[in-house]
């Protein structure tokens, strides 16, 4: 140990260790050799593809690594070519993950979670999460990170946004289940591939999944979907989402809600539906009664496609709304004991009631009385419609309670581009702008784009919806008008409804005594026990 004295300091160095030089080269070498040998086996896959190549090349030399590149580029533009999807999802998705991986976040890890504020100390040392894998996509990348013990979720959602751009990126999503639902199996191998997927998408609580979007697939407008000739009421092709794949609305007995600022494009999101229910709508399974307090300005060009139509008079509006009421009731005495969820048929359709800027009739309204007859109706059918098929889907701009009560009513949301960041949760539900939908932070290009809440996740995910330009309106109301006695729909009210059932008597005691109790029948009574009080 060396003392040395710094003015009125004492500094303490302790002496080093000298080793000899025969000693340390080995040493190193034996040090390098280990931490090769466990790359290694960390790595297997890239381990033996390198051994692979290298007995190519020295067996073939050049000529045969060249021949085998382009041997494996042609299969792989071939498996492109015919199947794309599985190309993805077996080889260039793997690939590129891995070389995004070791090449874009590896390299700036400890800066994005420390800045990121998601490094901890423990034992004075900083504890990261750890980047366990990247899955890559044609337009996302998915990191699958072990949190640091301690860590919830909830940590890594709150700094979604300055995890996108510490990867340089405009958006991502944090999920705490895996992103993605386990694909359906069919065919010889369907056992052993569910086997797979039961490990592959096993619930792992100490692991959270970070999307990166790389390439905006929500930037370019989304051209309308096929009509479905017969509408599968789960699932209507309505929006595209991030990962490229196609955003289905359960409709069946539920009501929809679109929130959305002036001009954010709530019209293609009400048209995009018209659109997706155009089958049903010719073939008579559903029946759509819209109402546009715009004076008709949206919806008046698709009149033909609509079987009830109400756009200037509020007390037509009003009449609409009570005669979908009397709907509901008379299936309601209908089907109460046959059925707990109507199935739509052509005798007996599915009606959607859309309306467009719904606060013109809660809110806005002047008349009194009006206002308060469509709000009786309102919460009767979004409190009791959607079971036996009588379907609210509404829009409108400022989602306040004192602008619409019963915005609690709508189990199914939609946010687009909203002004103020207290609206989102408003729309969408508690908690769902820091789950990352950033509804208010939507860039001015973003016409259409909005949050939905997909089934089964807390997590929002993020949609651009199908833009039905007004040619394709007038074309879609040519091909897919409502039959002929589509308003009719009232007359099936008068229709009888089920008898009484046959009801045996209930055999009723005579009742023993009185209801309430002695200590307060006898305060009430103090004469109650003397002349007919307790037998001795
Ligand atoms: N899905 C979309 N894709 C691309 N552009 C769109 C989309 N939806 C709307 N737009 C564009 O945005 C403009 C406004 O759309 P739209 O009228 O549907 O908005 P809105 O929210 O219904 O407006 P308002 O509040 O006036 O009812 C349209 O003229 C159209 O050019």
């Amino acid at each position: 140990m060396v003392l040395t004295s710094a003015g009125d300091l004492m500094v303490i160095r302790p002496k080093r260790l000298e080793l000899p030089l025969w000693l340390v080269i080995p040493g190193l070498l034996l040090r390098w050799g280990w931490r090769a040998v466990w790359w290694c086996l960390r790595h297997p896959v890239a381990t033996a593809s390198t051994v692979f190549l290298l007995a190519v090349y020295v067996d073939h030399g050049w000529q045969g690594l060249v021949s085998l590149l382009v041997g494996v580029a042609g299969v792989s533009a071939v498996w492109r070519w015919r199947h794309e999807s599985s190309w993805w999802t077996w080889l260039a998705g793997p690939l590129l993950g891995w070389f995004r991986r070791v090449f874009v976040y590896r390299r700036i890890w400890r800066e994005a979670m420390t800045l990121c504020r998601l490094a901890a100390k423990y034992d004075h040392q900083t504890v990261l999460p750890r980047l366990l894998s990247v899955r890559s996509d044609p337009a996302l990348d998915v990191l699958t990170i072990r949190m640091v013990r301690g860590q919830t979720p909830e940590d890594f959602q709150r700094v979604t946004a300055n995890l996108a751009y510490a990867f340089g990126r405009r958006h991502a999503r944090v999920y705490s289940e895996h992103p993605d639902d386990p694909p359906t199996r069919v065919g010889r191998w369907a056992w052993l591939l569910r086997l797979v997927d039961r490990v592959r998408f096993r619930d792992r609580p100490s692991v959270v999944y970070l999307v990166l979007v790389r390439t905006d697939a929500l930037r370019t407008t989304v051209p309308p979907f096929e009509v479905p000739a017969v509408p599968d009421f789960t699932a209507l092709p309505l929006a595209r989402r991030e990962d490229l794949t196609t955003w289905r609305l359960h409709l069946l007995a539920t009501h929809v809600l679109v929130g959305g600022a002036t001009r954010r494009g709530k019209g293609s999101v009400l048209w995009s539906l018209v659109r997706a229910l155009g089958g049903g709508v010719a073939s008579g399974l559903v029946r759509l009664w819209v109402i546009d307090p715009k004076g008709g300005m949206e919806f008046a060009m698709g009149r033909p496609m609509f079987a009830r139509f109400a756009c200037k008079s509020f007390e037509a509006m009003a009449d609409l709304l009570d005669e979908a009421v009397a709907v509901m009731r008379e299936r309601q005495a209908r089907l109460a004991g046959a059925v707990r969820v109507h199935t739509p048929s052509v005798a007996d359709p599915l009606v959607v009631v859309v309306i467009d800027e719904m606060a013109a009739l809660t809110a806005y309204l002047q008349d009194a009385e009006l206002r308060k007859r469509i709000a009786g109706s309102l919460g009767l059918l979004l409190s009791q419609g959607a079971g036996v098929g009588v379907l609210v889907v509404a829009a409108l701009q400022d989602p306040r309670k004192e602008v619409l009560p019963f915005r609690d009513l709508f189990p199914t949301r939609i946010a687009l581009g909203l002004t103020e960041a207290s609206q989102v949760d408003m729309v969408l539900g508690d908690g769902a702008r820091n789950r990352g939908a950033l509804a208010d932070q939507m860039p001015r290009w973003a016409k259409g784009v909005g949050y939905v809440i997909l089934d089964g996740t807390p997590e929002p995910a993020r949609v651009r919806f199908s833009y039905i330009s007004d040619d394709e309106i007038r074309a879609m109301a040519a091909t897919y008008p409502a039959p002929v006695d589509a308003a009719d729909i009232l007359a099936q009210v008068g229709r009888e409804t089920a008898d009484e059932p046959a009801r045996p008597a209930l055999p009723r005691q005579r009742s023993s005594g009185p209801l309430l109790p002695d200590a307060l029948l006898n305060l009430l009574d103090p004469d109650r026990n003397r002349d007919g009080g307790e037998q001795a």
